[in-house]
């Protein structure tokens, strides 16, 4: 390496994550400069000293920093682009996460009575955000296969953070319902809680509750009647408000399916 070992930055301005990583241009050792990753963005920005192998000291902390912040003021993380996580690491995680979900799920069902195996909804749900959503940032993704594995398995989110880091442990908190309140204590508060999650969170949420109506629709839920399917919907739709101008696809995949199963708005008292 042109440079030493310099220490990674753990979190940038305004508390996001930043990191950068020394590298002499290809073809011209002479004019090394330095990248720095934020959220995505990974350019050189820098030139550094002539390379000088092993001992050349490269742009110092307050250099970094500067010149990320002007990068984070020109274009703001919107959580659906590469979080900046190289790709071949987010690709190992992405695959970890997923062999991770797949062994704690391993003994559930879900509630059709086909008994369909738990997992295929975690890995739905991130096939929605990429494919539909066009979400490609890695901890969005990781978060979305993983959202269930505490609230429904014996995971801890300290084993998540150990795992997969501090900022998907954060999104699974979010996504995480408390088992310690009653069930319309818990559906209340995602409707009061959806606007004020995180942008990856309310990625995740959008396409959790889109799995879950399109296999209500594929499926009714063993025991459920016509009445509970209709309720599940306007809670649904309630939660999704709380959502709202996070993203286009998903959210008209959802107000198609809310147009064809709520009750119409006018018809709804008390709520
Ligand atoms: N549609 C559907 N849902 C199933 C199935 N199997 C398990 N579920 C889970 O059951 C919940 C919906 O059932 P409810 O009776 O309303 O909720 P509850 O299990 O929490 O009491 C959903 O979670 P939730 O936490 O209530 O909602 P969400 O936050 O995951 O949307 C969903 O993830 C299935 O085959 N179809």
């Amino acid at each position: 390496a042109p440079y030493k070992a310099l220490p990674k930055l753990e979190s940038g301005p305004k508390g996001l994550p930043l990191m950068y990583v020394p590298m002499v241009r290809k073809g011209k050792p002479e004019a090394p400069a330095v990248e720095v990753h934020v959220h995505g963005k990974c350019e050189p920005v820098i030139q550094g000293p002539p390379a000088e192998p092993g001992v050349g000291t490269g742009p110092d902390r307050s250099q970094l920093l500067k010149c990320a912040e002007a990068r984070l003021g020109e274009a703001p993380d919107t959580g659906d682009s590469d979080s900046g996580m190289h790709s071949p690491d987010a690709i190992m995680n992405i695959v970890k996460a997923t062999d991770f979900a797949s062994h704690k799920h391993h003994f559930q069902r879900r509630k059709d009575p086909e008994g369909t195996p738990y997992i295929e909804h975690p890995v739905a749900v991130a096939h929605i955000l990429t494919h539909l959503g066009k979400v490609s940032n890695p901890v969005v993704i990781i978060s979305a296969l993983l959202h269930d594995t505490v609230e429904d398995t014996d995971t801890t989110f300290e084993e998540i953070e150990r795992e997969f880091g501090p900022r998907v442990r954060s999104v699974v908190e979010e996504l995480t319902d408390n088992k310690h309140m009653t069930r319309d204590e818990r559906k209340r508060c995602q409707i009061l809680h959806a606007p004020h999650s995180s942008h990856e969170a309310k990625l995740v949420k959008l396409a959790d509750k889109l799995h879950n109506l399109r296999d209500i629709e594929r499926s009714l839920p063993v025991n459920w009647t016509e009445e509970r399917k209709t309720q599940y919907f306007n809670w649904a739709r309630d939660v999704v408000q709380g959502l709202r101008g996070t993203n286009a696809p998903i959210e008209a995949e959802l107000d198609a399916l809310f147009a064809k199963y709520c009750t119409p708005r006018e018809g709804r008292e008390n709520e």
